[in-house]
């Protein structure tokens, strides 16, 4: 079913069809065409090298550039299937983008996308990169053909007017409602939430840990709402968003889940950030420890650290003469993390912002730095005082290569440069993709 278009204002060119070539690939899960008055079209379930009519979503005449879905494909590329996914589609859920791609081509599409974001962003191609180009399907996920790979462990149900549980329209407050959605991890799939009434709430996020059978659902009440009784089809504790302060406060059951990630077990609150793949957080600390290569009594930094994922994975490998050092913004995050590594006496967890808490250190010189900020990135002032503590390797994991490439560049100007890249699946059906740099300063003279 596709949305009808809507009535629209004048000089608006909502509903307005365009038959249109589709271009290369663009970063945020569209790709590239231009209509006959040269505006240029973010276009939506369509594939590059396609013919497709494509319907304005949203834009005007005036407007430099057009969003627009395809709603019609009229010669489709070889990488084109039919969305596994029932709710994918114009007008429908916007949870995934590339449900119309087969799972090769979406990663060769992210690919594409880090290829353009670091050449025009950072000035490097692949090859200055240290990227062989291909993004990685994490483990587990090379499933056979139709089959779609159910990672999400962290699910943000929205609920609409009659109660049911559903997921957003694309860049819409709109809900979609589901009766199950098909890359939810099972441990998400077997608490039922879609079949319940959910009539008061707000959102209701599901989360299912990796390594431990911990449930946990976060209910947000709609203004002055009652929760509801949660019965749901296996045990999880729950928690509630506070109108007053938009804490999340525990209603029953653990105020947390325990995550297992590189032999670890680490106390997750509700709120806190985690890895939402159940492979990601294993694959990532993998990646970072092969290209640092930590030594004994290495002095590290883990910067944005959560709850203290790669601070514990540098810790095991730097041996009691070595220390590490991490920052995070999130009060209940700093709380975990210092629990979660409370058996390294050389680990300090410090709470605050990074651009803040940094400078007032007084470091001034460290072996080893990790990096994972969210998707705005460093920022040039992070990076400019990093390019200053004399590291040996610097590792940066981005869930953003446009945030990336950015700040490769701040990197470049204070002499460090990318060493190698890899490259992630570990979001498929969506245009998400996890980047793993290590950095090396440039050898003096060089
Ligand atoms: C992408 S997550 C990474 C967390 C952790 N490295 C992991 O893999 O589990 C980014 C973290 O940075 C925190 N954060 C966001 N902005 C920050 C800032 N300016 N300074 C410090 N931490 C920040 C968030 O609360 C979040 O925990």
């Amino acid at each position: 079913m596709q949305a009808e278009p809507k009535k629209t204002p004048a000089g608006s060119l909502v509903g307005q069809e365009y038959e249109v070539e589709v271009g290369p690939v663009a970063h945020g899960g569209h790709c590239v065409a231009r209509n006959d008055a040269g505006q240029v079209l973010f276009v939506r379930h369509a594939l590059p090298g396609e013919r497709v009519l494509a319907r304005v979503t949203d834009g005007e005449e005036d407007s430099r550039f057009l969003r627009a879905d395809a709603v019609e494909i009229r010669e489709a590329s070889k990488d084109r299937v039919d969305a596994p996914c029932p709710y994918a589609g114009p007008g429908r859920c916007g949870g995934c983008d590339w449900q119309h791609a087969k799972p090769g081509a979406q990663r060769r599409l992210k690919g594409e996308v880090i290829a353009e974001q670091l050449q025009r962003l950072a000035g490097l191609t692949p090859e200055e990169a240290g990227w062989d180009g291909t993004v990685m399907p994490a483990e587990g996920d090379k499933l056979p053909p139709g089959e779609v790979p159910a990672w999400r462990t962290r699910v943000q149900y929205a609920v609409d007017e009659d109660g049911n549980a559903g997921l957003r329209r694309h860049r819409s407050h709109e809900v979609e409602p589901i009766e199950h959605c098909m890359i939810a991890a099972p441990g998400v799939s077997e608490l039922g939430i879609e079949k319940h009434d959910w009539s008061g709430m707000e959102s209701v996020e599901a989360i299912a840990a990796t390594g431990s059978q911990d449930r946990m659902v976060i209910l947000e009440p709609k203004p002055g709402a009652r929760l509801p009784l949660v019965e749901l089809d296996k045990p999880a504790s729950v928690m509630r968003v506070e109108e007053h302060d938009g804490g999340i406060h525990r209603v029953h059951g653990r105020a947390f889940v325990r995550e297992r990630a590189d032999g670890r077990t680490h106390r997750v609150g509700s709120g806190g950030f985690w890895q939402v793949h159940p492979q990601a957080a294993d694959t990532l600390v993998k990646a970072v420890m092969q290209g640092l290569l930590p030594r004994k009594g290495d002095m590290a930094l883990d910067l944005y650290c959560g709850v203290g994922l790669f601070a514990g994975a540098l810790a095991d490998r730097i041996g009691d003469k070595g220390a590490v050092l991490g920052i995070e913004s999130g009060k209940r995050a700093v709380e975990d993390a210092r629990h979660n590594l409370a058996a390294f006496d050389r680990v300090r967890i410090e709470q605050g912002k990074v651009e803040a808490i940094l400078p007032r250190t007084g470091i001034t010189e460290v072996n080893l730095v990790v990096l994972d900020p969210p998707r705005a990135g460093a920022g040039k002032k992070t990076v400019q005082h990093l390019t200053s503590l004399g590291a040996r390797k610097i590792a940066y994991v981005a869930c953003d290569p446009a945030a990336l490439a950015r700040d490769l560049a701040y990197f470049k100007e204070g002499g460090y440069r990318v060493r190698t890249l890899r490259a992630f699946d570990l979001f498929p059906m969506t245009h998400h993709v996890e980047c793993v740099a290590i950095l090396e300063p440039v050898a003096k003279g060089a």
